[in-house]
């Protein structure tokens, strides 16, 4: 298995000859590390290339967002046309198909919900596969298995063109502020190519290999956020059960070795029972059930994620798919339990 390469020879692209040398000196590709990334204030004179975004919703939409920021030249498609159109006033080029988007750029990044729609708008009908070719490069952002992503390459490279995947971590305020973290493998001179627009997106980027290393790498580190937020839920309800205050709970939590993030960030919200949508709870059953098969895949035993998936399954069937993943705690309560 291919891993991360500890040395960087700046190789500029054609595309990116009139970003400042400095953007590629300063960022070398460390073993396996976050990187330190600066912020451009460009044009797009500096930002040549001509960048397609496919997929608009909570993630996409920020992501492309942040790339017309920078002054790239950005060309977007979504399935519900309605949703470009906020980007379109902010100077996006619109395309009716992702074959044509793919066709009149040089990097298309690609940002959809499951691996069946990453699949049918990367070689579907009017796919992006079909408006590719020598020269150009899709980079398939969105959370898939690694067979999905093979597919991908597979069709990506029937045409011609370079692959690469970059799922990423950190959800709608890291994607609003630039701060994604992308979890990259695949071909390793388009990765030098768009590493530029990975750092308008995010704070940092790792390269994993070879095509399926990215998205394992996501399944993974999402099955263990879907693992935990399961068990805070029921550490919330049970404080409460007890007679405890679960907003204390949640401070005690924040001071402790068990500190995370998402737990300060979510926490408060869920004690009021409110869930307002960052990263959907089917989304996040969807991860799960990816990782299983991932696990199943090595005979790799994982009954806590098995357990943690029943209950965003539970979720789903009472109508929360659309809600925040914290939203799961419902799924513990007695009413849910019983419909
Ligand atoms: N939200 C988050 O915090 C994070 C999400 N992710 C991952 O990123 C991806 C996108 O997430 P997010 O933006 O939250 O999801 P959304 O549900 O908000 O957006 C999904 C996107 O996929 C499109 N889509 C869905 N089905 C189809 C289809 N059959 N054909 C064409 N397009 C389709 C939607 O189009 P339409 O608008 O027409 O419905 C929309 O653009 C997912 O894989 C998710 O797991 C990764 C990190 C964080
Ligand atoms: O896939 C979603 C990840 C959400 C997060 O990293 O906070």
């Amino acid at each position: 298995m291919a891993i991360c390469s500890s040395t960087f020879v700046p190789q500029i692209p054609i595309y990116l000859k009139r970003i400042p040398i400095s953007s590629f000196l300063i960022k070398p590709i460390p073993a396996c590390s976050s990187q330190t990334l600066t912020t451009t204030s460009a044009s797009k004179d500096e930002f040549p290339a001509r960048v397609g975004f496919l997929g608009l919703g909570i993630m996409g939409t920020l992501m492309a967002h942040n790339l017309i920021k920078a002054g790239c030249d950005v060309t977007i498609w979504n399935r519900t046309k309605s949703k470009c159109d906020p980007l379109i006033s902010l100077g996006a080029k619109y395309k009716p198909s992702p074959e044509e988007v793919a066709s009149s750029c040089d990097f298309t990044f690609a940002m959809l919900a499951d691996p069946e729609s990453a699949a049918d708008v990367a070689f579907g009908n009017h796919g992006a596969a079909n408006g590719m070719s020598p020269g150009k490069g899709y980079v398939d952002v969105s959370t898939v298995d690694a067979e999905t992503s093979k597919l991908i390459d597979r069709h990506v490279k029937a045409a011609g063109a370079l692959f690469l995947e970059a799922p990423v971590s950190g959800s709608k305020k890291p994607a609003e502020d630039g701060q994604l973290i992308f979890l990259t493998a695949g071909d390793k001179a388009l990765y030098d190519m768009v590493s530029p627009f990975l750092d308008i997106m995010g704070k940092s980027r790792f390269y994993l290999g070879d095509v399926g290393n990215g998205a394992a790498m996501k399944l993974v580190v999402n099955m263990i956020m879907g693992s935990m937020m399961a068990s805070f839920s029921e550490g919330l309800l049970l404080s409460e059960k007890v007679g405890l205050d679960p907003k204390i709970l949640v401070e005690v939590v924040s001071q402790s070795a068990i500190s995370a993030p998402m737990f300060s960030l979510k926490g408060p919200s869920m004690v009021q029972s409110k869930y307002p949508t960052a990263f959907p709870l089917k989304h996040q059953q969807k991860d799960l059930r990816l990782a299983l098969g991932l696990a199943e895949s090595v005979s790799q035993s994982t009954p806590i994620a098995a357990a943690a998936n029943e209950m965003y399954k539970v979720a789903k069937s009472h109508g929360l798919s659309d809600q925040d993943f914290s939203a799961v705690i419902e799924a513990l309560r007695t009413k849910l339990q019983s419909p």
